[in-house]
């Protein structure tokens, strides 16, 4: 795991960079930069405390199944999501309808963390728009229940609501993001988000056309 999540200072200027960096000029995203962001934004996860370590379980095996799919024999076929997308479904390589014999396609691990980007879309969003005594734990929650709840257990449901009750308040979250002063980090955010929305509107489009947004 050590070379999925380094122990790095995390600043949101490294994924406003990465995620700016995955969109090609004709709008293909590259897989590398889109599993780099995932990587920084555990990080800063990780630095919020050990209760976040199931969710952070999770998406670094994620992050570590699309690193896996890239150093593979067939790795110039996940350059891009597009190219990931026409190699796995020429290939048979996607389970469509129930788990089978591709629990770990790449089309199906992207479409979590792509769920997981509209959640963050909407945090960020609330946190940008938000008074000085604004709630993270509750914009949070509302951005949770807006997106990734929808496709989560009751059980894991439980748990993400409970570990957003320790998320520190919006001055201190807004320090540990190494950006500057709270005017600079909400400057910061109002560059992040289109991109990030452009690359999940991308995405979706994608998905949406070859019938994937509800991949088991
Ligand atoms: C800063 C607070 C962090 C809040 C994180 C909110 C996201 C909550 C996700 C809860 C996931 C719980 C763990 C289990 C998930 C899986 O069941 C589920 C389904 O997977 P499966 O089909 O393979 O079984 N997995 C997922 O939906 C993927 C979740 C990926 C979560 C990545 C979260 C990274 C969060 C980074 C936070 C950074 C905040 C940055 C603010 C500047």
């Amino acid at each position: 795991m050590a070379d999925v999540v380094e122990d790095q200072k995390f600043s949101l200027k490294e994924v406003l960079d990465t995620f700016q960096s995955c969109l090609t000029d004709n709008k293909e995203i590259l897989i590398d930069q889109y599993v780099a962001g995932w990587r920084g934004l555990v990080r800063f996860m990780n630095s919020l405390g050990t209760i976040f370590s199931f969710i952070s379980k999770d998406a670094v095996g994620k992050i570590q199944i699309m690193a896996n799919h890239r150093k593979g024999g067939h790795g110039e076929q996940y350059e891009t999501v597009q190219s990931m997308v026409k190699y796995e479904l020429a290939h048979g390589l996607v389970d469509l309808t129930k788990r089978a014999d591709h629990p770990e396609s790449g089309c199906r691990t992207t479409l979590r963390l792509h769920r997981a980007l509209r959640w963050l879309e909407l945090f960020l969003e609330r946190l940008r728009t938000s008074g000085e005594d604004g709630k993270t734990s509750a914009m949070c929650a509302e951005a949770y229940n807006e997106s990734l709840a929808h496709h989560h257990s009751w059980i894991i449901r439980k748990a993400s609501l409970m570990a957003f009750c320790a998320l520190p308040g919006r001055a201190t979250f807004f320090e540990v993001m190494n950006v500057g002063t709270p005017d600079q980090v909400v400057t910061m955010l109002g560059e992040a988000l289109p991109l990030i929305a452009e690359v999940y509107q991308i995405t979706e489009e994608l998905y949406a056309k070859n019938n994937l947004l509800d991949l088991p």
